[in-house]
């Protein structure tokens, strides 16, 4: 489905509710598994949080995780431990060209039973659940914190608990200090120091209630929104100051935008007025590589400089987002230059018209061009790749005024 989209509004309003953070929820699903007293509140209604529950419902056979990154490579670690249960994890397309390796490598050291289908590195995974005896690993951190966090997530429930040893320089660090803050609030000791996680085992828990604060990712669209409108009071719930999620630093990063965040018991309000804003913008992004997109056009919007570093990540996410995002952001006339790691956009003074972005089955290309309508009316091809993590995208944007069609 393309999407036609505009926006003539130049003062925007809104109040919504955004779903749960699907890395909080995803962690929490499988924490659930492993120790059933654990009650989730606030759970993403993403697909990526639906195909890991589903996966974990059935428990043998095929599973077939799709898109969903963190749920293949959580899944993995998880079925490897489970004694006695058969698996085939499976995935799209571009499921079978995002790297495996180095945790599939990690946990066969640990003694897991885990086969290549078809290419060796990348999924589909065949695994026979058994017991793991070895209680300490070392791998390389700066491919993907998803291989450690899958890790951490089944370190406590292993005899001796598990101690992982990273190296060379780590990449989205807040996502691994998510995975150790859901641990703790759960019951279960660890420590994160320098190169060195420690995961103490836990055979059982108390009952306990987690409620999952709602997305910062998803947010980062309304940042932008906010950002390329010349007036906006948007109030989103449920957020929470001391956040475990390292995309809450929009809130700073969005003050070069004009925009400032409000927050009052359980909802952050974004609002732009008229005030001076930056001409250009300096980000490494290492620790946040999902907002990445969203402020690229933000730039794009605002005719603003823009360089964005550290998103060595990128290239091996849902697509090569680094050569996805310089695509489009050329058909509206910008000039983009990348690297391996980095981003240039050069500041762009007029925009063209009748873009058809492109979206790579990729939900954040969608989510974030849709912003840019305010600027100049454009269509997004396949418009339905949001439900990735935000399934409301489009009915959230109508309550802002947004044309869709
Ligand atoms: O652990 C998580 O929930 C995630 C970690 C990040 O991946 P990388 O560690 O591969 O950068 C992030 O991009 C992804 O959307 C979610
Ligand atoms: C990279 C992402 O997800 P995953 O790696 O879990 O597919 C994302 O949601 O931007």
């Amino acid at each position: 489905m393309n999407l036609s989209l505009s926006n003539k509004q130049s003062e925007i309003k809104a109040d919504l509710k955004i779903t749960g953070s699907k890395s909080e929820s995803n962690r929490l699903l499988i924490l659930q598994a492993l120790y059933p007293n654990i009650q989730i509140e606030n759970l993403s209604n993403s697909d990526d949080t639906t195909v890991l529950k589903k996966a974990l419902e059935k428990g043998n056979g095929l599973i077939d995780i799709h898109h969903a990154g963190t749920a293949m490579r959580f899944l993995t670690a998880y079925f490897a431990t489970k004694e006695g249960c058969e698996v085939e994890i499976t995935g799209s397309k571009r499921m079978k060209e995002r790297p495996i390796r180095l945790l599939v490598d990690a946990l066969q050291r640990m003694g897991a039973d885990i086969q290549y289908k078809d290419q060796v590195g990348y999924p589909p995974l065949i695994i026979k659940g058994k017991k793991l005896h070895v209680d300490s690993v070392r791998l390389k951190a700066n491919v993907s914190s998803q291989y450690i966090s899958a890790l951490m997530l089944i370190g406590a429930s292993l005899p001796s608990g598990l101690e992982i040893i990273l190296e060379g320089q780590i990449t989205s660090t807040p996502y691994i200090l998510m995975t150790l803050e859901l641990l703790q609030q759960v019951g279960i000791k660890g420590n994160f120091e320098k190169d060195r996680i420690f995961i103490e085992p836990t055979q059982k828990l108390e009952p306990v209630t987690i409620p999952v604060e709602s997305d910062w990712s998803s947010a980062s669209y309304f940042y932008s929104i906010a950002g390329i409108s010349a007036s906006a009071e948007i109030r989103l719930s449920n957020y929470r100051k001391s956040s475990k999620q390292g995309d809450s630093c929009l809130a700073e990063i969005y003050k070069h935008f004009g925009v400032h965040t409000i927050f009052e018991e359980n909802s952050i309000i974004l609002k732009k007025e008229k005030t001076k804003r930056s001409l250009r913008i300096n980000e490494d992004l290492r620790n946040s590589p999902d907002i990445a997109q969203t402020i690229a056009v933000t730039c794009l919007a605002l005719g603003m400089e823009c360089k964005l570093e550290g998103l060595h990540t990128l290239k091996i996410k849902e697509t090569d987002r680094l050569q996805a995002l310089k695509n489009e952001m050329q058909k509206f006339g910008a000039r983009v230059k990348i690297t391996e790691d980095c981003l240039h956009l050069a500041p762009c003074d007029s925009l063209n018209e009748e873009v058809l972005v492109e979206t790579y089955n990729d939900h954040r290309m969608a989510m974030s061009f849709a912003p840019l309508a305010l600027k100049i009316p454009l269509s997004i091809e396949d418009a339905n790749v949001v439900s990735k993590s935000y399934p409301d995208f489009w009915e959230d944007l109508k309550k802002l005024d947004f044309q869709t069609q």
